[in-house]
């Protein structure tokens, strides 16, 4: 006799869209769907019309070992898009403005290179970023300030700090 077993919730639609809870203020995702063409495929990674804030002040790439955890960043003025070039990514998302009517909200996105997408990340709020894929995986940063050298807007805690209510789960892949 098994005993103590857990059963599943709904946690995805009949459509195939994960059940979120409603997104943290000002943030935004797009799905991107991959064009199948003769040779491969095609994957659209911006477009001014899908974001308010069409900005784009500079693109760089971050590749992560499997199970790499990159957490926890936040930035006071520069708004991050976050899309997935290959391999597959879980973004979580922690808002800690205290002003914002989503403060201590969670959010949880996964992106792969056979389902993309691209989060927009507003300043403030707090993101961790963790390859989910038993090879490398790399992300795509599309931000609308450029790095500055002498002055990085970039605040960083430990991935496990408990100031924020989230579990990143060590995993070997
Ligand atoms: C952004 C940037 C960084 N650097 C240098 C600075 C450091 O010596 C090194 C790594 O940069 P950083 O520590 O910012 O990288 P990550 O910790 O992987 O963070 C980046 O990837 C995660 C997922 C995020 O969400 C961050 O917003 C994003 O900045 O590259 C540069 O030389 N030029 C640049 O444009």
């Amino acid at each position: 006799m098994i005993k103590n077993f857990t059963k599943d919730k709904q946690n995805i639609t009949a459509d195939w869209e994960p059940i979120n809870a409603s997104m943290i203020e000002g943030v935004e995702f797009k799905e991107i769907r991959n064009v199948i063409k003769d040779n491969g495929y095609l994957t659209e990674m911006f477009r001014s019309e899908w974001f308010d804030n069409t900005e784009i002040g500079q693109v760089f790439r971050v590749h992560l070992q499997p199970g790499a955890i990159s957490a926890w960043h936040a930035h006071a003025i520069t708004v991050d898009r976050l899309s997935i070039i290959y391999g597959a990514v879980k973004v979580v998302l922690f808002d800690a403005r205290p002003d914002s009517p989503t403060a201590g909200k969670i959010n949880e996105f996964k992106l792969s290179e056979h389902r993309p997408g691209t989060v927009l990340i507003p300043p403030g709020v707090w993101h961790g970023v963790q390859n989910i894929n038993h090879n490398a995986s790399m992300i795509l940063n599309m931000v609308d300030k450029a790095y500055v050298y002498e002055n990085p807007d970039h605040l960083r805690i430990d991935f496990d700090d408990p100031q924020i209510p989230y579990t990143f789960e060590k995993r070997s892949i």
